[in-house]
């Protein structure tokens, strides 16, 4: 089974460690139309930060229609009435993240390079499945390395694949072709001379 033909598809920008909640507003708002989904990582930030950060950013993407997905903590999703949630492993159980935040939220797992993972997260309600790293990430040099035929073998499942890890917008166009429906981005984009360029080129690698 595919991912629907209206299945998402494009550039899912994750924020930067960014401490300054109008700071963090200006950056995301020159790239959000370029988004098709916008994840919440703040990895540095306090629980006081990050609900005010998630808080300060859910009217922004509701003006630009863009879902906002909360990195690690679903119950703040829950509790803030975001879009979905994102969680890896050790962020809890995906079953418990699908019973509080309904049928209809946007519900990531971090696979890394694992095909098992991947088929388990979706039998416990994640919506779509993330791999990576594919390619050498200055925000987490330490991640695990994953091959881009992952992305092909996931396609049975049936549910957005998102890659994640050191892509640029050469790059993108390689994981696009490779089967990816998404591609997971933070310095590709918020480290870049020209962020809002950099976006729309990642939105170009999928023909969009
Ligand atoms: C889309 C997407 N993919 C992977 C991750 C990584 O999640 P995790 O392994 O829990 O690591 P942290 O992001 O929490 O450092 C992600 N956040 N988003
Ligand atoms: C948060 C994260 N997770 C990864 C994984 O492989 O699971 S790689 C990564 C960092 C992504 O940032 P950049 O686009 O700057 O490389
Ligand atoms: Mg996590």
């Amino acid at each position: 089974m595919n991912a629907s033909p209206s299945a998402p598809r494009g550039l899912y920008l994750l924020t930067p460690d960014e401490p300054e909640t109008a700071h963090l507003l200006a950056q995301v708002a020159a790239v959000l139309p370029h988004a098709t989904w916008l994840q919440y990582r703040n990895k540095r930030a306090d629980a006081a930060l990050r609900r005010a950060q998630v808080q300060a950013l859910l009217p922004l993407c509701r003006a630009t229609g863009v879902p906002l997905i909360v990195n690690d903590d679903w119950r703040l999703a829950a509790d803030l009435g975001a879009d979905g949630a994102h969680l890896g492993e050790d962020d809890g159980a995906l079953i418990d993240a699908r019973a509080a935040l309904g049928a209809d939220a946007i519900l990531g797992a971090s696979c890394y390079d694992d095909i098992t993972l991947a088929q388990r997260a979706v039998e416990a309600g994640a919506s779509y499945v993330a791999f990576g790293a594919f390619f050498p990430s200055p925000t987490k040099p330490d991640a695990r390395v994953a091959r881009k035929s992952l992305l092909r073998d996931a396609e049975v499942l049936g549910v957005p694949r998102v890659a994640i890890g050191g892509i640029t917008p050469e790059n993108a166009r390689q994981l696009a072709a490779a089967g990816a429906d998404l591609v997971a981005v933070i310095s590709g984009v918020f480290a870049a001379r020209h962020p809002a360029a950099a976006a729309h080129a990642y939105r170009a690698a999928f023909g969009l």
